[in-house]
């Protein structure tokens, strides 16, 4: 398929000018402490609002006309048109040869009509989705859908892997306040049997209802998971007495127990699940931009449609501040060609993100999928080689926790990591302990760190404390480690929309520098594929073990001779 090759971003006037910027920071010196003294005005022209967030710039490693800069470089490789490309539903996945429309997903009702891409009305099918979806939540959470024996469901067990696991279980942890109908979610993904069997433990088969997410619905793990659930319940089921183990009574378990959510309905029916109880989506929304389509039925179930409807409005708040603010002022796209910076001129490797918020402990983990399944590509999307270096390893952990772990080698390690700090200014779970109210104890060490980390600490500071001369040096951080911080009132389905939107956006963003394409994957093909290969090989089949490279048959061996 024809499609524009992408700019090459290392041969535009903005890269050479952002290249004689880098230098000309590096003679003058890094030096965040004079850049706050020298300019009181810094923080003002660094801070920028987007949907419900507050976002400061102004601890990086940036000079106001590093973002003027930044901007200049997202219009010389036509950042804007592909953002329009992507909202208009042009196949800029090109090597899959599909739209990119997760913004649909979050198109509000009154859109209908608006988007027709490849002859679908895309909103009016998102929204029929959407209703079928709310419609059988509802039952659920009501206790008007039952299990086969009568009871109303209170567990609800999402078995999918990857986007269909890592966009649900961060969003279920961090909206757990907001789950209020009795019904928990629980999310099996790994094919190590004791996920599923660690799960499933102490659950009674009679209230629980699996949910069987997988957008092609042939994944290996997925399906295998789907079909040891399957046996559980009916085995449990038979020894409770709920059934009687007859085919038309498993037939109508698996009916009361069992959903699906999949773009590929027919496989759906094969597996025995009643295509009324499934419900699909696209081959437009990549899996990893997927929480907010039919993949999300774990979170509209578990808390409510309303606040589902809640989430989709943060997205598409954000999703409009993406492509209607220009980039110059667009802290979303701005954000992505800071990482851009860092990769690129500054050489880092990595990017922390360290949520101040318990409930998004799993926001690290989602974003690694997000960002490092889009752009970990070394070839361009027309085929070609990229012209830099690409990708960041994404990670992070919640604050305060990171902070006995991992920090120290952010703040005196060898290694620039730029860090994103996000916290919320309420919790919905004030504590007092003594007379310090306990949220604000944890948001001083939030606006700690970020000072910490930009200012540092001088020997003369070291020693003005009385440090002896000899461990002086130890005590030393040279600051000037860049951050930035997201702030909102509070953590609620509407700010976690806006959070997901965010970095999505800057994934996009990045890629488009880069000269990726951020939607397909197919670096995950062939581990698969030997993965079948293998599998004759591990139990029993000598020809297919020979036929191994050295290392990995000698490791087979090693297994088989060790195996009870
Ligand atoms: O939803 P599916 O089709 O089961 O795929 C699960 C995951 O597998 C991948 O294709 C590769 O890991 C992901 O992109 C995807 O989210």
């Amino acid at each position: 398929m024809a499609i524009n090759p992408p700019v090459d971003a290392t041969q535009t006037k903005a890269w050479a000018a952002l290249q004689d910027h880098f230098q000309s920071l590096q003679d003058e010196g890094i030096d965040l402490r004079a850049w706050f003294a020298n300019d009181p005005q810094r923080t003002e022209k660094l801070s920028f609002e987007a949907g419900d967030l507050h976002f400061d710039l102004s601890k990086n490693l940036i000079q106001p006309e590093t973002l003027s800069l930044l901007a200049q470089l997202g219009r010389e490789v036509k950042l804007d048109e592909r953002i329009e490309s992507m909202f208009k539903g042009e196949h800029i996945n090109n090597t899959e040869d599909r739209a990119v429309l997760h913004t649909a997903l979050r198109m509000p009702e009154e859109d209908r009509g608006s988007l027709v891409v490849d002859g679908q009305d895309v909103v009016g099918d998102v929204r029929d989705t959407l209703k079928r979806i709310y419609a059988f939540a509802d039952q659920v959470r009501s206790g008007e859908w039952t299990g086969v024996s009568g009871k109303r469901i209170t567990t609800v067990v999402n078995i999918g892997i990857g986007g269909s696991d890592l966009g649900p279980v961060m969003a279920y942890e961090a909206l757990k306040p907001y789950a209020d109908a009795g019904i928990s979610a629980r999310y099996v993904s790994n094919i190590d049997p004791n996920d599923l069997a660690e799960k499933t433990r102490d659950l009674d088969p009679e209230t629980t209802l699996f949910i069987i997410v997988s957008k092609t619905f042939t994944t290996l793990e997925t399906l295998t998971n789907a079909r040891q659930a399957r046996s559980w319940l009916l085995d449990h089921l038979k020894a409770q007495g709920a059934v009687d183990g007859s085919d038309a009574q498993s037939a109508e378990a698996i009916r009361k127990h069992f959903i699906a959510v999949s773009t590929a309905l027919d496989k759906v029916e094969d597996f025995g699940i009643d295509p009324t109880n499934a419900f699909g989506f696209w081959n437009w929304v990549g899996g990893r931009y997927s929480v907010d389509s039919a993949v999300g039925t774990s979170l509209a179930i578990t808390i409510g449609p309303e606040r589902f409807e809640e989430f989709l409005a943060g997205f598409n708040a954000i999703d409009r501040y993406f492509r209607d603010t220009p980039l110059e002022e667009n802290v979303v796209a701005l954000m992505g060609l800071l990482n851009v910076w860092y990769v690129n001129f500054f050489g880092a490797h990595s990017h922390a993100v360290l949520p101040y918020d318990q409930y998004l402990h799993r926001f690290p983990a989602y974003l690694q999928q997000l960002t490092m399944e889009s752009n970990g590509k070394s070839v361009r999307w027309d085929g070609t080689p990229v012209t830099s270096m690409t990708g960041e390893i994404f990670w992070g952990e919640p604050g305060t926790n990171g902070q006995h772990a991992f920090y120290q080698l952010i703040h005196q390690g060898t290694r620039l990591i730029p860090a994103d700090f996000i916290a919320f200014a309420n919790t919905p779970n004030p504590a007092k302990d003594e007379d310090q109210d306990v949220h604000e104890l944890f948001l001083a060490n939030y606006f700690a760190q970020t000072k910490a980390l930009a200012f540092g600490k001088t020997a003369d500071e070291v020693r003005a404390e009385g440090t002896d001369e000899s461990i002086v040096p130890a005590r030393v951080f040279t600051g000037n480690r860049p951050t930035t911080s997201i702030l909102g009132d509070d953590l609620t389905p509407r700010s976690l929309g806006e959070l997901i939107a965010l970095y999505e956006h800057i994934t996009l963003t990045e890629g488009t520098v880069w000269g990726v394409d951020s939607f397909d994957q197919w670096g995950v093909e062939l581990g698969k594929k030997l993965a079948k290969e293998i599998t004759p090989a591990i139990s029993q089949d000598d020809q297919a073990l020979a036929a191994q490279d050295q290392s990995t048959r000698s490791l087979i061996e090693f297994y088989r001779a060790h195996r009870h």
